[in-house]
């Protein structure tokens, strides 16, 4: 009779033995159903029993890296360059994004294998249907670089690092760790904050948007020149935004010491390069507590990081003190987002730090991912002289015919909405998402479904591919809104008219909007979408009825990835360099 420790051993050497002939489909199914392993061995009953008493954890650490490497080793894609970097410098650093991945593409489809740091692989998905499980399934959970550094910048329990109801945190030796359930807090915290983001709501804030629009046409009547980088006029315009809608605070009121940080923070985010990329790669394998505590390390950039968020709570604190103060004294409260964040009866129990803990990535979320995006549409008017001066004769016409009847331009400007809504602000959001990519990281065993099959690299058919716990995912969110089989052979192309000639894709609903993913989708969804699409159709369309914009000559703009996808000039610095005339 064996001993139970050399009975282990014994279960263990066989399921090594078995998993290093299977193929990833029959690795799942064993994973999945021990007993089919044990039937394929022809294994004693005992085995079967002591199999199934072996904790899953430990299963997969005796066979779990082995496995995890070659669970998508079927799945074609380029070969890679390097051990040490993968594939990591062409994704995050080419010359312009998507250089090679949307030829990678071009040549593999809309689902192939990628490397990242260290031989680690990865699964690139842009095919629309295997997007959507991925946004929804809670099978995945947001993972790798980007959840690492939103959970770095921003307090526990703001809306964007707080846990959904599968918690997991991805790192080498995940597999000897549960899953713990912690309630759905993000849930829970972001049904409070969507009072603030509802559609009617959203309406109301359009005075303050048309407000920002001014401060930029202030800025450039002050300060007129042959050539203006636009970018900092946006990022104070959108910053005072969403302040003055969300917060009720003028820039004044968050003080020159936030605003100031604060461009410091834009700046810092706004760069990358192979070290980092390596860093990133090495930090993200650290447990959470250990990069929290490196936080307190006197660099000059988490110094930034830390009194960014010291400043952003105590802004939040000091507006909860106010709100509270205005309901003790029976005076009638405002209907402002975080008024009603203070009255538990609506934002069902949140406590009063946890309020105060939304203030900092309410702001940035609302600052520079609209700001790029306007920068973007401007570039795209400049680079289409034609069909900016369409656009401009449209909102002239409408707005000359709704100051002479007296109605609220908006409401009656169908045509334009149609042009702006429909037409070209949607197409600069397809073309530039902020964020081009995504992460994910499977919690359990599972199948990705895929619309169109795939051709693995021994020539099988496959609509499903087998995912073992810990794989990482990237959805390619630029790549999905650049497929040419959902978008046409002009995808790569600004054609606004798509949008209006019922020629843009119509497939499985992904995002929230028009079946793009740039406000992501599922339950972490962009909260502020709504809010972004009525700022930029203010803003873009009261800039372009009082100005014209024109590229600079020998001023080459690309968009690159720094941490966002940035407008990035000759110089490598974040700038968009425009010849603004006054009409
Ligand atoms: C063009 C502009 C914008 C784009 C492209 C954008 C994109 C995104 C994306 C991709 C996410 C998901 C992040 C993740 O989980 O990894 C996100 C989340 C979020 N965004 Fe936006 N955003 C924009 C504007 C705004 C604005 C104006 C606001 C607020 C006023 C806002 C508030 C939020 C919030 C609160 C979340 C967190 C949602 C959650 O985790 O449940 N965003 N946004």
């Amino acid at each position: 009779m064996l001993s139970e420790h050399l009975q282990r051993r014994v279960v263990r050497f066989r399921i090594s033995g078995l998993m290093s002939r299977a193929s990833p489909e029959r690795i799942l199914n064993i994973l999945s159903r021990p007993q089919a392993l044990c039937r394929a061995n022809a294994t004693r009953a005992s085995d079967l029993r002591m199999l199934t008493q072996i904790n899953m954890g430990r299963f997969q650490w005796a066979v779990g890296g082995h496995v995890r490497q070659r669970a998508l080793r079927h799945i074609v894609g380029p070969s890679s360059p390097s051990w040490i970097f993968g594939h990591m410098l062409q994704l995050i650093l080419p010359r312009q994004y998507g250089d090679h991945e949307f030829r990678w593409q071009k040549k593999f489809g809309s689902v192939y294998r990628i490397k990242g740091c260290f031989g680690q692989d990865r699964l690139m998905v842009a095919d629309p249907l295997a997007l959507q499980f991925l946004l929804n399934s809670p099978m995945f959970e947001r993972g790798g670089v980007g959840d690492m550094m939103l959970h770095l910048a921003f307090p526990e329990k703001s809306v964007i690092a707080v846990k959904g109801m599968f918690s997991f945190r991805w790192w080498p030796y995940h597999h000897l760790k549960l899953s713990v359930d912690l309630g759905d807090e993000h849930r829970r915290i972001r049904a409070a904050l969507n009072v603030g983001f509802s559609a009617a709501t959203v309406r109301t804030y359009r005075p303050v948007f048309e407000r920002a629009a001014e401060t930029i046409s202030e800025q450039l009547e002050n300060y007129p020149a042959a050539s203006i980088n636009i970018c900092p006029l946006l990022s104070v315009a959108t910053l005072q935004a969403i302040s003055e809608a969300v917060l009720r605070y003028s820039l004044q009121d968050l003080g020159d010491g936030f605003v100031d940080n604060n461009i410091q923070i834009v700046r810092l985010s706004a760069t990358q390069s192979p070290t980092q990329i390596l860093v990133d790669a090495l930090s993200v394998r650290l447990p959470l507590w250990l990069l929290r505590g490196a936080m307190y390390l006197p660099t000059p950039a988490f110094k930034i990081i830390r009194k960014g968020k010291y400043l952003a709570h105590q802004i939040g604190r000091r507006i909860v003190r106010e709100r509270l103060d205005t309901a003790l004294q029976g005076i009638e409260m405002n209907d402002d987002l975080f008024s009603r964040l203070v009255d538990p009866n609506i934002s069902d129990g949140m406590s009063e730090d946890e309020v105060a803990s939304q203030v900092g990535f309410l702001l940035l979320a609302g600052q520079e991912t609209t700001a790029n995006t306007i920068a973007y549409g401007l570039l795209e008017l400049a680079r289409h002289p034609d069909f900016q001066e369409k656009l401009r004769a449209e909102i002239h016409s409408t707005q000359g015919a709704s100051a002479s009847g007296g109605s609220a331009p908006y409401d009656s400007m169908p045509l334009l909405n149609a042009f702006i809504k429909a037409g070209h602000g949607i197409e600069t959001i397809r073309l530039y998402p902020a964020g081009p990519f995504s992460e994910r990281v499977a919690v359990q065993n599972t199948t990705i479904p895929l619309s169109e099959a795939i051709t693995t690299s021994t020539g099988e058919r496959i609509s499903h591919i087998p995912i073992l716990k810990g794989q990482l995912v990237m959805l390619g969110i630029a790549s999905y809104q650049r497929l040419e089989s959902s978008w046409g052979t002009d995808a790569h192309e600004f054609n606004p008219s798509r949008w209006l000639d019922g020629t843009a894709y119509r497939g499985e609903a992904v995002g929230p909007y028009a079946n793009l993913l740039s406000f992501l989708g599922g339950p972490r969804t962009c909260l502020g979408w709504r809010f972004a699409i009525l700022e930029m159709q203010v803003i873009l369309c009261h800039l372009v009825a009082k100005y014209s914009f024109a590229e600079v000559e020998g001023e080459v703009i690309r968009p690159c990835f720094l941490n966002n996808l940035l407008p990035i000039v000759s110089s490598g610095e974040k700038a968009l360099p425009l010849r603004i005339t006054r009409i």
